[in-house]
């Protein structure tokens, strides 16, 4: 089952991974031919009524596959106003061939004829709102035709996802659907196919610019709406907690906190007027800090724990007594990762260890990639966890779901990439739940990383990579 946000997810990384839409277009269109040839006999007339985006593009290809049918293709609208270029090169191939092709242009001109099969290619999963004209009065006469009805993807006015109708909905016999069941078809009485259309399995396994469809940002947000973070870090070091928090900031936080040792806190803000700093008595994390960083969180979306913050017991204990008896979303890094297997706690916690880091909390590791990710997702299952294990690739699994992340290069692995990694999960983990956070994370960081080393070669610093993390994330055309 998949959702059509996740669809798109998925279309976009087989585009990043090399198969154009085009190609699924020609997938689709020949899947959605071949049910129609099931059901239709020899002699038979097909008819397909096709809207402008790329449902009707489906049915322009299907019509081809269909020759050997009376084929007519409806398109409901100019041709003109065809919505993407996929699927107009498709109508224009159709003209070309001499197929008899009708563009409606308005409802009272749409005459459906009396065909054996009609294809329903009105709308599919872009369809929005109750069916507007043409489309309304090209769906009641579908349902009043004698027709079998085949459907693209999802009947024209059903909602994919609910499998609700927002006014007339076509009625059909057969659904053709791509790639996975949609949810909303639960709720429809056809017989449904699913066609694999060759969308490469790396597609959902491979985190890509796809995902980044996840991030959208709703232009009448308010402060706040993406998020406040606290980083809880420092007293050995001072630059790691200022990196994280920065880059929580980068990656989309409205807002981010430092609480760190007072010893250290003069230096933490002198790095950054954007961060928002807390200084803790001392020079150390320590126990006695609990209930002060407990009243700290209790307003935040996400808490860092881990950058910088050393590995002095006392250290240790007080981030262990924080994270149980907190109850939202913490993305745990570095020194702090050591509390991780003995806690009990009802917070969802992200972990960002790397190798080494993955070894010491117990976890196992393997040369061979694919036994990595699946020991991985045991650990992951195990710890009830979402782990995200830096490497060459990264692995992120919630035991449930692995990806693959392989963005980033050999120049990342200067000091402070990781802080930054961890305080840019900890914003994408405000917004989305902890797997997609932690893969966009990944996906963002070595993006950064790549973008930088692009333009000005190997030798960056973790610096570099806050200031090309919001091209990372939202690229603009000629970033891609
Ligand atoms: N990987 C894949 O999933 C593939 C899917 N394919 C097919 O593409 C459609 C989705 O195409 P899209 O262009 O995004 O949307 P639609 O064709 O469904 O419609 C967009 C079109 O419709 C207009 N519109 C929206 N709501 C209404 C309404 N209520 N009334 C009238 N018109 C409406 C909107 O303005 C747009 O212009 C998917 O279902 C598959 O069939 C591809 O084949 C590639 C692979
Ligand atoms: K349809």
């Amino acid at each position: 089952m998949i959702s059509s946000t996740e669809m798109a997810v998925v279309d976009e990384n087989a585009e990043a991974l090399g198969v154009p839409r085009k190609q699924l277009m020609e997938s689709s269109g020949n899947a959605v031919a071949s049910v129609v040839r099931d059901v239709a006999d020899p002699d038979a007339s097909v008819a397909l009524v096709c809207g402008r985006g790329n449902n009707g593009g489906d049915a322009f290809v299907a019509a081809r596959f269909l020759s050997e049918y009376d084929v007519t293709v409806h398109l409901l609208g100019r041709a003109e106003t065809i919505a993407t270029a996929i699927a107009g090169e498709n109508w224009t191939a159709l003209e070309a061939a001499g197929i008899d092709t009708r563009e409606v242009r308005d409802s009272a001109a749409f005459d459906l004829g009396d065909p054996d099969v009609v294809v329903d290619a009105i709308l599919g999963t872009g369809v929005t709102g109750a069916l507007r004209e043409p489309e309304a009065t090209a769906a009641k006469e579908i349902n009043a035709a004698a027709a079998t009805v085949v459907a693209v993807d999802v009947p024209s006015g059903v909602d994919a996802d609910t499998g609700e109708a927002d006014g007339t909905a076509v009625e059909a016999g057969h659904v053709v659907t791509f790639h996975d069941r949609k949810p909303g078809l639960e709720h429809v009485a056809a017989d449904v196919t699913v066609a694999d259309i060759g969308i490469p399995a790396a597609a959902e396994r491979v985190v890509e610019r796809g995902d980044l469809l996840r991030l959208s940002r709703d232009p009448t947000a308010h402060k706040g709406d993406f998020g406040e973070v606290l980083v809880i870090g420092g007293g050995p070091y001072t630059g790691a907690p200022a990196l994280s928090a920065q880059a929580a900031l980068r990656a989309g936080a409205d807002l981010a906190y430092v609480a760190c040792p007072e010893s250290i806190a003069g230096e933490v803000q002198g790095y950054s007027e954007n961060l928002i700093v807390e200084a803790l008595p001392g020079d150390r994390l320590a126990p006695s800090h609990v209930p002060r960083l407990t009243e700290l969180a209790v307003g935040m979306d996400c808490v860092v724990v881990g950058p910088g913050l050393g590995d002095a017991e006392g250290t240790l204990e007080a981030a262990a007594s924080f994270l149980s008896a907190f109850e939202r979303t913490a993305v745990v890094d570095a020194d702090a990762l050591q509390v991780v297997p003995a806690l009990e706690t009802e917070a969802t916690l992200v972990c960002t260890p790397h190798q080494g880091e993955l070894e010491a909390m117990g976890g196992e590791t393997a040369s061979d990639p694919d036994e990595r990710a699946q020991l991985v997702s045991a650990f992951a299952a195990e710890l009830g966890v979402t782990l995200l294990v830096k490497g060459a690739c990264d692995i992120v699994s919630d035991g449930e779901r692995t990806r693959l992340n392989r963005t980033g290069n050999p120049g990342m692995t200067v000091g402070g990439t990781g802080d930054v990694l961890a305080g840019s999960t900890g914003a994408m983990a405000c917004v989305l739940d902890p797997a997609p956070a932690a893969a966009l994370g990944a996906y963002a960081n070595g993006r950064a990383g790549d973008l930088v080393v692009e333009s000005n070669g190997y030798g960056l610093v973790a610096t570099d990579l806050l200031e090309t993390l919001p091209r990372a994330l939202w690229p603009d055309e000629t970033d891609r």
